[in-house]
């Protein structure tokens, strides 16, 4: 089946008229109205629970409307199912992708197919159409490998194939930069442009507002389940979008003085990790962090950052090499486990949030504590006392914004943002003289990254020593006072806050090497 030509019979691709969707007491979406034209990138940006994905889901017939009507060109249609959605030429492309990681990529874009299963000659015509598609939009997939042996990137865009192969016209991407690593940024933006030239309609879901001046016609910004503005992009910037979307003057930039650092307080020295199928996946790590300065590290997700956090953390064992906290050595052999950490005054912010910062299925009471139940302000004898925790987590959650304020709501139910700020409250609270912390703003709206990036600078300005780990250039710039970039498992070179520049870590990030500045990655 391959895409149908478009027949615009309406100015618009799709039109979501007075769409009104209510969760019990939650108002998710309030009377929106929102037109998407054909041939264009449109951005839809919001704080986290402002609607964005609700909407996106109606449309893709996950959720049913309370109220509204929604046209697909310039008709009135029912999407009950995303059957429905499919048929009427809508496709989405999820955070979390839905592929059958066991079958090849052909196999899986015939999945669902309506013909059922396609063998012999059939199959053969549906491997020429996909190959049609890819030429047409410069999707290039390896049809005939499995799944699981593909990079992210690459399953993204056998998700966008799977999408056009079934027809759509309009295509929906909720957040797709969040797991890609810069270079596969850069080809997404490629195949969404070449979508926009074919005359298909994308609607882009994300929080980062340079993508949206990147890439987009128009951007339309939902505050609390509602529409508060709309641009034509050329004509906007990236400070009145995060000003219509928080409704109020934002501080896009850090404000943080230079810093003074002290002694150092935690180090490696030459550590490496052999994983399970005898691959080194830490090269040689040596780095020293200070008292009163944040360290970055940049590199593409999956160049031994995770391991480096994994053994300082004390959640996984090294195989060689040493590692110092607060003058202690600890070596391959030396127990050292994450409650370890924490009593030597280290805390951990993990990268993989919900896997590993908290139970999504306990109440937040019990994600605030984690990993601190032993603490004695939290016990009666011993056991818990669970009205101290609820008091705990009231006061964490004060302190650190955290919405809705609370502690008996399941984990699950609140935002990533307001998840991730409970986390760092909770990491922070102990006033630790260490923080490793991963990927502290990933699928975080604006307003609590700012937020999230004031709390960082104030730990360093009182003393304490930061380890951070970022996908986001823009976040290591703005935030570290030295940079460490990795490649492949190795430290690969070292710049100060003032020498930094995104295309210096770039070419570094490539596995290019540079020269130790400052602290040097051996000292
Ligand atoms: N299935 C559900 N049951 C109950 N409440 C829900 C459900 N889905 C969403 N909500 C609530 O509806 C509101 C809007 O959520 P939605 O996920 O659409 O926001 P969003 O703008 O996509 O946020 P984010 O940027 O965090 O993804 C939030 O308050 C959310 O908690």
């Amino acid at each position: 089946m391959s895409a149908a030509p478009l027949s615009v019979s309406s100015a618009w691709a799709v039109e979501l008229v007075g769409i009104d969707k209510r969760f019990g007491p939650v108002h998710a979406n309030r009377d929106v109205t929102l037109r998407f034209a054909p041939a264009s990138i449109h951005g839809l940006v919001g704080e986290n629970g402002a609607g964005k994905s609700t909407l996106m889901s109606i449309l893709y017939g996950f959720y049913e409307a309370d109220g509204g009507e929604i046209l697909v060109r310039g008709k009135q249609v029912s999407i009950r199912t995303p059957q429905d959605a499919i048929r009427l030429g809508i496709g989405m492309v999820h955070q979390h992708f839905m592929l059958v990681e066991t079958f090849t990529v052909l196999e899986n874009l015939l999945l669902g197919h309506e013909g059922g299963p396609v063998l012999g000659p059939a199959m053969a015509r549906a491997r020429a159409e996909v190959q049609a598609l890819e030429q047409q939009f410069g999707l290039e997939v390896p049809l005939d490998a499995l799944v699981s042996d593909l990079p992210v990137g690459v399953q993204q865009r056998v998700e966008i194939l799977k999408a056009l192969y079934r027809g759509a016209e309009v295509l929906i991407l909720d957040e797709p930069t969040a797991v890609l690593s810069p270079p596969e940024v850069e080809q997404l933006f490629r195949i969404l442009e070449r979508l926009r030239q074919q005359g298909r309609t994308v609607l882009l879901i994300t929080h980062k507002l340079k993508e949206i001046m990147a890439i987009t016609d128009r951007v339309s910004v939902l505050r609390r389940g509602q529409v508060v503005a709309e641009f034509i992009t050329a004509e906007t910037d990236r400070q009145a979008l995060a000003d219509a979307m928080v409704g109020r003057k934002t501080l896009l930039s850090v404000d943080k003085a230079p810093a003074t650092p002290g002694p150092v307080l935690l180090s490696a020295q030459n550590v490496n990790v052999i994983d399970a199928r005898g691959v080194t996946t830490l090269k040689d790590a040596c780095l020293n962090v200070r008292a009163g300065e944040i360290v970055g590290i940049a590199g593409v997700a999956g160049n031994g950052q995770s391991e480096l956090l994994e053994v300082l953390s004390g959640m996984c064992r090294f195989d060689s090499g040493t590692v110092t906290l607060k003058g202690d050595e600890i070596g391959p052999a030396t127990k050292y486990d994450a409650a370890d950490a924490r009593r030597r005054g280290l805390a951990h912010v993990p990268e993989d949030r919900l896997k590993l910062a908290v139970i999504k299925e306990f109440p937040a009471h019990e994600s605030a504590i984690l990993g601190y139940h032993q603490d004695k302000g939290l016990s009666k004898g011993w056991r818990l006392d669970w009205k101290r925790v609820v008091a705990k987590t009231v006061s964490l959650m004060e302190q650190f914004d955290v919405r809705p304020g609370n502690p008996h709501l399941r984990t699950s139910l609140f935002s990533g943002g307001n998840q991730q700020k409970l986390v760092m409250a909770r990491e922070m609270d102990r006033e630790p003289d260490i923080l490793l912390v991963g990927q502290p703003t990933r699928g975080v709206d604006i307003g609590a990254i700012a937020f999230i990036h004031r709390q960082l600078v104030s730990l360093r300005d009182r003393g304490k020593a930061i380890l951070l780990v970022s996908a986001e250039l823009d976040e290591i710039l703005a935030l570290s006072d030295r940079i460490l970039v990795m490649c492949d498992g190795e430290i690969v070179g070292e710049l100060s806050a003032a020498e930094a520049n995104e295309s210096r870590i770039g070419t570094m990030m490539a596995g290019i090497k540079d020269t130790p500045a400052v602290e040097g990655v051996s000292a």
